[in-house]
């Protein structure tokens, strides 16, 4: 690693692997203290099945027996399952990304319903979690805010952790991160080596401050994560970055054909974000054999994106109303 990644990695991670290694009456005078108000946003599509423990845990912990979080908010992602009703019946706000915003349309994707939770919350400090996490995951919120509320100089928080796999019924130790190690990290590295100490580039757990946050355009496929990295990178330089391991995350996982996809999404926003990148296609053309021979599909990865939510007039409107 370069010493300015070294120096970053040894500096800016910290631990909260469990609830006993946190600190939470620190945490919960820091944000009284600092005036904050904490929203925490779970971007769920076709998550019926664990949308609701996840929610249900979130809000006992975090909402009724210690009040850290303000709001909590699902954004469903055109789902065409139960999701929203199974994360209202816990205890969640639920919007669709179709009625927010709704004169600037609705764009398929992650980072789709990421942006436009912005214009859906109102805390100044933003916790994102996916909404496929399994387990006991409680402690990712105060371990996600730590930084943002005791250091300033912090905008933006990236989870780490350990990544089981789980192939059929079997689970894996580790392996999982499969985009992340095959395409997300060997980019990073090439590319921006300030920022090969990030564990967990793509990992879908992370905080930010809204006042940047809303300075950045978000990709509105699962570039986001990718994206939202090099451009707070650059927005406030790596200082502005930290990284908590907060031990393990399991999730329902996608095939590699998905991921396949993901991965396309990823390398055509890397390449946007690369200035030296060639003029990309934005198309990705994968394979299946159907038994006679290899038949090509081509998908478009185009990098569709979101400009920075300070940028919209609605919004700015919202804050000056
Ligand atoms: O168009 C989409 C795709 C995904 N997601 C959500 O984003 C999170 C991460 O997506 P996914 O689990 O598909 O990615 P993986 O974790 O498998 O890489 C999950 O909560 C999804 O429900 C979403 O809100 N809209
Ligand atoms: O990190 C990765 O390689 C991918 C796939 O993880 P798995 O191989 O399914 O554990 O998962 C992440 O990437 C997506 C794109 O950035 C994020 O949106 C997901 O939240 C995150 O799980």
């Amino acid at each position: 690693m370069r010493p300015d990644a070294r120096a970053w990695f040894a500096d800016r991670t910290t631990t909260a692997t469990s609830l006993d290694r946190i600190d939470v009456a620190a945490l919960l005078h820091a944000k009284h203290r600092g005036g904050h108000r904490i929203s925490v946003v779970l971007p769920a599509r076709n998550e019926e099945a664990t949308v609701g423990r996840l929610v249900a845990d979130l809000r006992a912990h975090w909402m009724r027996r210690t009040p850290l979080v303000d709001e909590l908010v699902v954004v469903d992602s055109d789902s065409t399952d139960a999701t929203a009703a199974v994360a209202r019946a816990a205890g969640a706000s639920v919007v669709a990304t179709t009625d927010v915003l709704p004169a600037h349309g609705t764009r398929r994707g992650k980072g789709e319903a990421l942006w436009k939770s912005l214009a859906a919350t109102t805390g100044d400090l933003v916790v994102f979690l996916d909404a496929d996490l399994l387990g006991d995951v409680a402690h990712y919120v105060p371990g996600l805010l730590g930084p943002l509320l005791t250091d300033p100089q912090v905008d933006y928080v990236k989870g780490c952790y350990t990544r089981p796999l789980q192939v059929g019924d079997v689970v894996l130790p580790a392996g999982g991160g499969r985009v992340t190690e095959l395409t997300a990290r060997p980019l990073l590295n090439a590319l921006w080596p300030e920022l090969a100490g990030v564990v967990q580039p793509l990992g879908g757990e992370y905080a930010g401050r809204r006042t940047a946050l809303e300075q950045v355009p978000f990709v509105a496929s699962y570039g986001v994560e990718v994206g939202l990295l090099v451009d707070l990178l650059r927005l406030g330089g790596l200082a502005s970055l930290a990284q908590v391991d907060l031990g393990e995350r399991r999730h329902t996982s996608q095939g590699v054909e998905a991921l396949g996809e993901m991965a396309g999404q990823v390398v055509a926003t890397v390449l946007a974000r690369a200035a030296s990148a060639p003029d990309a296609s934005g198309l990705l053309t994968r394979f299946r054999h159907d038994g006679a021979g290899f038949v090509p599909r081509t998908s478009s990865v185009a990098v569709d994106e979101r400009p920075p939510m300070g940028t919209v007039p609605e919004y700015r409107a919202r804050l000056a109303g």
